[in-house]
């Protein structure tokens, strides 16, 4: 299953536009050495832009949903959505031979050790792609454990790829397997996770219908 990241309708992708600027801003502001006067006219800008987007607000973000073209988005969501600046975002598509992969460029607002991504964060992909691996065989499920195993730094600012794939299920529980790669298949961080699919999902679906 791909999750289509582009709307299609005006108003979303002009929020999509915005979020991608957003994410310029935040790499900017990771990045910049302009001094205090200019830091504090930029607040000072950014202060009543904030205020003009909370003209109108919701209190949650973009849904989980079926769009009009019949695939399922969730624009609003903290790793693919594109419509949250928080996300990388994450494009998921389904690997040739079977399973999911992405391939990702982490950013310098990414660094937790100095000079690699922050381990929370490499963690944080390896299961939303374990868990996109478990829904693409059709058995969508929270995550129950995770387990990450860091075999060497993950750096930013260069191509990598991320795959998982679903390895096994028993009842509501499923297992699945994944990695953040050099591009030559070098592990960097290797996980593998068990994906509970909630009694309730059987009835009504993930997102409630
Ligand atoms: C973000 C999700 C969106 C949903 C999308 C769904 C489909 C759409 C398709 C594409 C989406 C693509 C990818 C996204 C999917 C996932 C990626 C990110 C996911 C997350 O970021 S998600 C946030 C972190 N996650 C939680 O927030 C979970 C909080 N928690 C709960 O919601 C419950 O706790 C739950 C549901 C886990 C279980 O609740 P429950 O009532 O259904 O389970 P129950 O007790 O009946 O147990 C049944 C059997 O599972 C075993 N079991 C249960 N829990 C276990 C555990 N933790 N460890 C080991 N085993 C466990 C029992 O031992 C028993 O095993 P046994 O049958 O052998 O006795």
């Amino acid at each position: 299953m791909t999750i289509e990241v582009t709307a299609g309708e005006p108003r979303l992708d002009a929020l999509c536009v915005l979020a991608g600027q957003v994410r310029e801003l935040m790499d900017a502001v990771a990045l910049t050495d302009v001094g205090e006067e200019e830091l504090t006219a930029v607040t000072g800008e950014l202060s009543a832009l904030t205020g003009r987007l909370r003209a109108a607000a919701r209190t949650t973000p973009q849904p989980f949903e079926v769009a009009p073209d019949g695939t399922l988005r969730h624009l609003g969501n903290a790793v693919t959505g594109a419509a949250n600046p928080h996300a990388l975002p994450l494009a998921v598509e389904r690997a040739p031979g079977g399973g999911v992969r992405a391939e990702l460029v982490f950013r310098p607002l990414h660094e937790g050790p100095p000079g690699a991504v922050h381990g929370g964060i490499s963690a944080m992909i390896l299961d939303h792609l374990l868990g996109q691996a478990v829904a693409a065989a059709g058995l969508a499920g929270m995550t129950g454990t995770l387990t990450v195993r860091y075999r060497a730094p993950v750096p930013y600012g260069t191509p990598l790829v991320a795959t998982a794939e679903h390895t096994r299920s028993e009842g509501r529980k499923s297992w699945a397997d994944g990695r953040i790669a050099l591009p030559d298949g070098t592990p960097l961080a290797e996980a593998t996770g068990l994906f509970v699919t909630p009694a309730g999902w059987l009835q009504r679906g993930p997102a409630g219908q």
